[in-house]
């Protein structure tokens, strides 16, 4: 997949496209579909283009800029074009925007986008006007009915609700995968084997969104395999850490995974992070959370 950061003024595309165009915070279900639909015109001859387009790429999001390359390129997608909020963007007339950038520079032969995109200066631009512009400009439009879960529209507003009450079951069930924290392996002040429980502890990118702080049912995916265990997120305020970290119990894992890149699954939140009074007290929760993680895990196996 090439990806390009701007609006392509060195590149030019070799052949036609099939684009479709948002934030894609999430690469929700609904996301899915009209990356879907563009890859089967690579099948016509067509290069599927994603155009995302950021209002403020400091905003906290659901995927970080690696997350969301990796699984467009896992879904197909030729081209990603990572459109920051410029001035020459964010002024750019609707029309000019379908003209000079999708017709001119990406040579859009297919676009698709959901009923309520909006681009172009003030937001002004909308699926009525790419349906007006088709026939001059010899593009094709589909616009693609919204993807529902539990007769709600799925969106990245309505995965950052589940992801905040810490309801990982309908985070899954809206992206199709499950949420995800990656990092390297730190060290942490080792206490974790003192009390028989060696932990993998990492530090989530800034602006990567997380559910609260808490004790969740996870997978965790290494070099050796799928292994599931539990998660605490927090600043395990019993020993007072300084930053909000992702600790996991591996179940049925020995081994040094220091340094070792990680991906943590989030599946099922159990409870809140607590202070507890003294390390048995927290040790004694521990063995807890691990029964949770078995039955969980059991229960779906
Ligand atoms: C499943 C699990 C649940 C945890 N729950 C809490 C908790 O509720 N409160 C807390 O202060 N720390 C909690 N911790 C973090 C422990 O304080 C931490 O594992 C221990 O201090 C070892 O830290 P270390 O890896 O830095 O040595 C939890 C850790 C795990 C793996
Ligand atoms: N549920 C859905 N089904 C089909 N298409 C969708 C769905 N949700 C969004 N889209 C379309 O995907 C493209 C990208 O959407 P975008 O990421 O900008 O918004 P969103 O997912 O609705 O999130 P937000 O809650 O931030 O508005 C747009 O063309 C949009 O209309």
């Amino acid at each position: 997949m090439k990806y390009i950061e701007g609006l392509m003024d060195d590149y030019t595309m070799d052949r036609d496209s099939a684009v479709t165009l948002g934030k894609f915070d999430g690469l929700h279900l609904g996301h899915q579909q009209l990356i879907r639909r563009i890859c089967e015109k690579e099948k016509a001859g067509l290069e599927s283009v994603v155009v995302t387009i950021w209002p403020d790429p400091k905003n906290p999001a659901l995927l970080t800029k690696g997350e969301k390359k990796e699984l467009l390129k896992k879904m197909g997608v030729s081209w990603w074009i990572d459109c920051p909020f410029l001035p020459e963007i964010s002024h750019m007339s609707s029309e000019d925007f379908v003209r000079d950038i999708l017709v001119k520079r990406l040579r859009a032969k297919y676009i698709a986008v959901g009923e309520d995109f909006r681009f172009g200066y003030q937001r002004k631009g909308d699926c009525h006007l790419l349906e007006q512009m088709q026939k001059e400009l010899g593009y094709t439009l589909e616009i693609v009915p919204k993807e529902m879960y539990q007769e709600r529209e799925i969106s990245s507003t309505y995965v950052k609700d589940a992801l905040e009450k810490g309801n990982m079951e309908l985070v899954t069930e809206l992206l199709g995968y499950p949420y995800t924290v990656r990092g390297e392996v730190l060290h942490g002040r080792r206490i974790g084997r003192t009390l028989g429980m060696p932990t993998t502890n990492l530090i989530p990118s800034v602006g990567k969104l997380l559910p609260p702080n808490g004790v969740y049912a996870t997978k965790t995916v290494l070099e050796e395999g799928i292994f599931n265990g539990v998660t605490n997120i927090g600043y395990k305020p019993t020993v007072g850490e300084y930053f909000r970290g992702v600790e996991t119990y591996l179940f049925d894992f020995e081994g040094d995974l220091y340094g070792k890149e990680i991906e943590v699954q989030l599946y099922s939140f159990e409870r809140p992070e607590q202070k507890f009074p003294d390390l048995d007290e927290l040790k004694a929760q521990m063995h807890r959370d691990i029964c949770f993680g078995k039955e969980y895990f059991n229960s779906k196996e």
